[in-house]
């Protein structure tokens, strides 16, 4: 990472369905830690995290981790960024097991030591080796969160994390929301109508138009 790169820039990134607007030049730099984005309904919280997942493609401007560029570079960049959305992960025919060894594979920094602790905070002990799609919605999610927690990407996009969380499994994401407040080169950055109950390091308030 060059001194002066910010861990994550957007530049002019914009994107519309049927023409209107959802993302309209949006420039912003972000440091390290916790960032918790909200706003009301309809303001673009999940398409901005879409594009700076690289799951939409933006119709202008681009966005960059650490100075790796979106457009120019879109295979290191996708090697920095993971993203839990609100729906449950792909790879349904996976067990979270399978699924957690098979990203491991694609992002250098994964951590199975990382991962078994929040496969033991998430109690999901008795589902690592169940396919995805026979496990409840609830238990999904927390799969793919323990998964995405343990990869050690540069920047960790997440949807509306703590919704359909039992309690247990809502304190221990809390945890880990903590100890992403305490990053010093990572990016954890949060889509939530709910408070976070941690402190970020960053709050962005979108409006709506
Ligand atoms: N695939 C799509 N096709 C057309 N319009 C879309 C599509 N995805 C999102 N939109 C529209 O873009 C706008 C922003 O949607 P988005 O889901 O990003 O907002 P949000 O801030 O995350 O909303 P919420 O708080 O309800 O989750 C909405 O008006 C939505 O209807």
């Amino acid at each position: 990472m060059s001194e002066a790169a910010p861990l994550l820039s957007t530049t002019s990134l914009s994107i519309a369905y049927e023409r209107r607007r959802v993302v309209d030049l949006w420039s912003q730099d972000f440091g390290p830690g916790l960032c918790w984005m909200r706003g009301p309904n309809g303001t673009g919280k999940s398409t901005r995290l879409k594009l700076l997942a690289g799951a939409l493609q933006p119709q202008w401007g681009t966005a960059r981790i650490a100075g790796i560029d979106l457009i120019k570079q879109p295979l290191d960049y996708r090697r920095e960024v993971f993203f839990v959305a609100a729906e449950p992960p792909p790879f349904e025919h996976l067990s979270p097991a399978e699924r957690f060894g098979f990203l491991a594979r694609l992002y250098p920094h994964a951590d199975a030591a990382v991962w078994q602790r929040h496969v033991e905070g998430f109690g999901l002990q008795a589902f690592l080796n169940q396919p995805l799609r026979a496990l409840s919605t609830g238990t999904q999610h927390k799969a793919a969160l323990a998964a995405a927690l343990a990869l050690g990407t540069r920047l960790l996009l997440l949807d509306e994390p703590l919704i359909a969380l039992d309690a247990a499994s809502h304190a221990h994401l809390q945890e880990a929301l903590a100890e992403a407040s305490a990053w010093r080169e990572r990016l954890c950055l949060v889509v939530s109508h709910e408070a976070l109950g941690v402190e970020p390091s960053t709050v962005i308030e979108l409006e709506a138009a």
